[in-house]
């Protein structure tokens, strides 16, 4: 696949997860009882990057919790017939908590559907909301991001590849066609 645009850079990214991290901050009243979960694994760095503003902005230290949906994607018979399972890990009580999940980009929303039933396995949080860098459009289930980076019109041949420097070395978006 080609790069057809480059249509945000390492300032717009830190910029716009500053802009959710308000956002988060004023939605909530605060972030007491606050937790935010990255989906891996682009969630996971892009979770600590808001965690850490939204700890600039509050004073408060938010917890931060990786999950892993292999196990609970829609598609699973036709992965591999050994899935690659990393860790779950979510190291407070979520029955406590509004959690935000953290993902990079939102399309069809079967990723986020597969979060919620793996969260739904581990407790029941007190409400869930969900932060995402970029929404593509494109949904085939009933989600929607209460936080957005940036709306990006899409047609269905191209691909949205968020690069962070914590997973790939630099931080950029970049729209693919094929
Ligand atoms: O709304 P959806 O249609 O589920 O698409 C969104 C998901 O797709 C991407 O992951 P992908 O499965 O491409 O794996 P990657 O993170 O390894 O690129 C992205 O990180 C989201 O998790
Ligand atoms: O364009 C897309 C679609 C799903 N997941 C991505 O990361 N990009």
């Amino acid at each position: 696949m080609e790069e057809k645009a480059r249509i945000m850079d390492e300032t717009a990214i830190n910029r716009a997860l500053v802009r959710i991290s308000h956002e988060i901050v004023e939605k909530n009243k605060g972030v007491e009882d606050v937790a935010l979960v990255g989906i891996r694994r682009r969630g996971v760095p892009l979770a600590r990057r808001m965690a850490s503003y939204i700890s600039g902005i509050e004073g408060i230290e938010i917890p931060v919790g990786v999950l892993d949906i292999t196990l609970y994607r829609d598609d699973l018979s036709s992965l591999s017939s050994q899935p690659v399972v990393h860790k779950t890990e979510i190291p407070f009580n979520i029955s406590d908590k509004k959690v935000v999940l953290v993902d990079d980009v939102i399309y069809t929303g079967r990723t986020v559907r597969a979060a919620l039933d793996a969260l739904a396995d581990i407790g029941r949080a007190r409400m869930i909301q969900l932060a995402v860098l970029i929404d593509r459009g494109h949904r085939e289930l009933p989600i929607r991001p209460d936080y957005v980076g940036k709306n990006v019109p899409t047609s269905s041949d191209e691909v949205v590849k968020v690069k962070l420097e914590e997973v790939d070395g630099e931080n950029c978006v970049v729209i693919l066609k094929r």
